[in-house]
Parts: structure tokens; C-alpha cells; sequence
């Protein structure tokens, strides 16, 4: 198994209550293997194949966590998140970083889908994300607005590295292993708050300003993970061409997006199992307080 060891602690035995219950119900426990989690992994996706509903509203959200181990590590899965454009705010959209902060976790894997803006992306390819524009974020739309707690970190972070150019590396050596490289893509994920898809003006904008695709999550819960030095890994899901051209009849909606993402599922849970295997390999992290002391 693999743990994690950290030289120091700041925020262990700090307990957060959610600000309201029905939040804090709203993922239901899956298995928990065990009280604390030593492990590292965190995805968010509904593109991982699960569909059904509970307090998380959205078709292809389950809203369950689900704990246990993979290949040997802990692992810790949010099965579908919350959403802006669901009516919550910000800081409970990006509140589940901080506790898995608070687990233990280091590094972070989001995933989500997406609407592909650069022209040479396909549907069902898999962008790594490289880089992100947080639109919601310059309207004062953004998750670390007022009061900054210092016990997660400082006031103002930096972005540039957001997404781990070490992880990057590693999921593209590992799609490239797997014979993915055909529609394995890097780009820049814009988030729109939705819950309308684009009007082409939007969508052309959103391209000119250096957007590789578009959608409508992620951002928020990145930038909350790497304020308080979490590792990330972001890949997104092309489910659907953004329209730049008033000529074109196609309309994207969410249930092209929920078939496009059952149809990749498989391939998206070989690369993030392989991942999970050799992340280990990718030791550099964030601040360098943490150590790995075993693997097997
Ligand atoms: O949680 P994500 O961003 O993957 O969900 C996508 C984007 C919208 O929430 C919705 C649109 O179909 O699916
Ligand atoms: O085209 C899109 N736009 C915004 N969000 C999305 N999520 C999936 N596809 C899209």
C-alpha cells in the first residue's frame, strides 16, 4: 500500500462543519473503508459511466463518495459535483477540496466534459487540461473571495502551475503506451457558469481569447485545491463540437454530452487506473512537505 507520510500537519484535528446540512448529505458514503483516508486520489466525474441522482441534481451526477483502494492506494471518488449553476455558492461548490485537504489527500485527478472550441478537436477526445480561464472568476464570481484562511494558504496564489506539468507528462506517456495518442489532446478549459450552452457570438469569443474548450465546472474546485497545495491532474472530455459558424444546424444537450461520456468511460477508467498505478513515479509536490514511504 501506498501512504503517505507528511512532515507537518497545520490542519490535522481541525474539524470544518459545513455551513448547511443538506450539503454535507449531499453525497452518501459508498464504503468507507476507513476513518481516515492515507491515500491521495480524488476524482470528480460523471464521465467515470455512473448515471442516477440523488442530491446532486444533474443527470450523470450520482452524488456519492465512494472510498476504497486501487492498485493498492486509498482512494477517495466524488461520483458527480456540485455546480454553480445548481444555485450554490462557490465555497460549497470547491468545500469538498479542503476536506479531502484535511483527509490527507495530495493529489487531485478532475474530470469533466467538455464543449471542444479549437477546431482540430474531435468528439470523444480527452483534452489535458493545461491551462484554464476562469470566466466567473473576473466578474468576482471566484471561490477564495473574502476572507482568506491562512490554515490553507495564502491570499494570493499563484495559478501559472495549477495543473502539474510532472502529472501531465505522465497521463500522456500513459495514453501514449495505451495507443490513446490518436485522440488524447492538451489545451486550455474555459468555465462559463452555464447552464446554457454558448450562442455562437459567446463561443467565438471564448476562442479568440485562447479557450480550447469550454464548460461548466472544474475551475472553482482547481483553484481551491491548489491554494491549499494540492497536486492536480485535469482532463476533460470533448462530448460535442462548440458551433463558430452561423451555418451550422447542430445543437448540443446534455444527453449527447451523457453519451459521449458512457462511450469513452472505459477507455478514460484504463488510463486513470494505469495512472493511479504509477503515480508514485511523479514525486515532486506542491511545497514538498510530503513523502512517500512505501509502495507495493
Ligand atoms: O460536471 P461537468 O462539467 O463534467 O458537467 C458537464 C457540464 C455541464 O455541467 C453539463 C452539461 O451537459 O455536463
Ligand atoms: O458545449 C459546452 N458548453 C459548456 N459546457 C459544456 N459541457 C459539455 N459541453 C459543453
Amino acid at each position: 500500500m501506498l501512504v503517505q507520510e507528511k512532515r507537518n500537519r497545520p490542519l490535522q484535528n481541525r474539524a470544518i462543519i459545513p455551513a448547511e446540512p443538506h450539503y454535507a448529505a449531499g453525497f452518501r458514503a459508498k464504503h468507507i473503508s476507513s476513518a481516515k483516508i492515507q491515500g491521495y486520489i480524488y476524482i470528480s466525474s460523471h464521465s467515470l459511466g455512473s448515471v442516477g441522482l440523488s442530491l446532486c441534481q444533474i443527470p450523470g451526477h450520482e452524488g456519492c463518495l465512494v472510498f476504497g483502494q486501487i492498485k493498492g492506494k486509498s482512494c477517495v471518488f466524488m461520483q458527480g459535483r456540485f455546480h454553480l449553476y445548481e444555485g450554490y455558492s462557490l465555497c460549497k461548490v470547491t468545500f469538498p477540496m479542503r476536506i479531502f485537504k484535511l483527509m490527507g489527500v495530495e493529489t487531485i485527478v478532475v474530470t469533466n466534459a467538455s464543449g471542444g472550441l479549437c477546431q482540430d478537436f474531435k468528439v470523444g477526445d480527452i483534452m489535458v487540461i493545461k491551462d484554464h480561464i476562469n470566466l466567473p472568476g473576473f466578474a468576482g464570481q471566484h471561490p477564495l473571495c473574502g476572507p482568506n484562511d491562512e490554515r490553507f494558504g495564502i491570499r494570493f496564489p499563484c495559478m501559472s502551475d495549477a495543473y502539474s506539468k510532472d502529472l501531465r507528462k505522465l497521463v500522456l506517456d500513459i495514453t501514449a503506451e495505451l495507443g490513446y495518442s490518436n485522440f488524447v489532446r492538451e489545451g486550455v478549459y474555459c468555465m462559463v457558469s452555464g447552464p446554457n450552452f454558448e450562442t455562437i457570438a459567446e463561443a467565438r469569443m471564448l476562442h479568440i481569447l485562447g479557450s480550447d474548450s469550454v464548460g461548466m465546472s472544474t475551475v472553482p474546485e482547481v483553484t481551491v485545491a491548489k491554494h491549499c497545495g494540492l497536486r492536480v491532474l485535469g482532463l476533460s472530455l470533448i462530448t460535442n463540437k462548440v458551433s463558430l459558424d452561423y451555418s451550422r444546424e447542430e445543437k448540443v444537450n446534455h444527453e449527447e454530452v451523457l453519451q459521449i461520456s458512457k462511450m469513452r468511460a472505459e477507455m478514460l477508467q484504463n488510463v486513470l487506473l494505469t495512472f493511479i498505478a504509477r503515480s508514485h513515479q511523479v514525486e515532486t509536490i506542491n511545497n514538498s512537505n510530503c513523502i512517500y514511504s512505501n509502495a507495493v
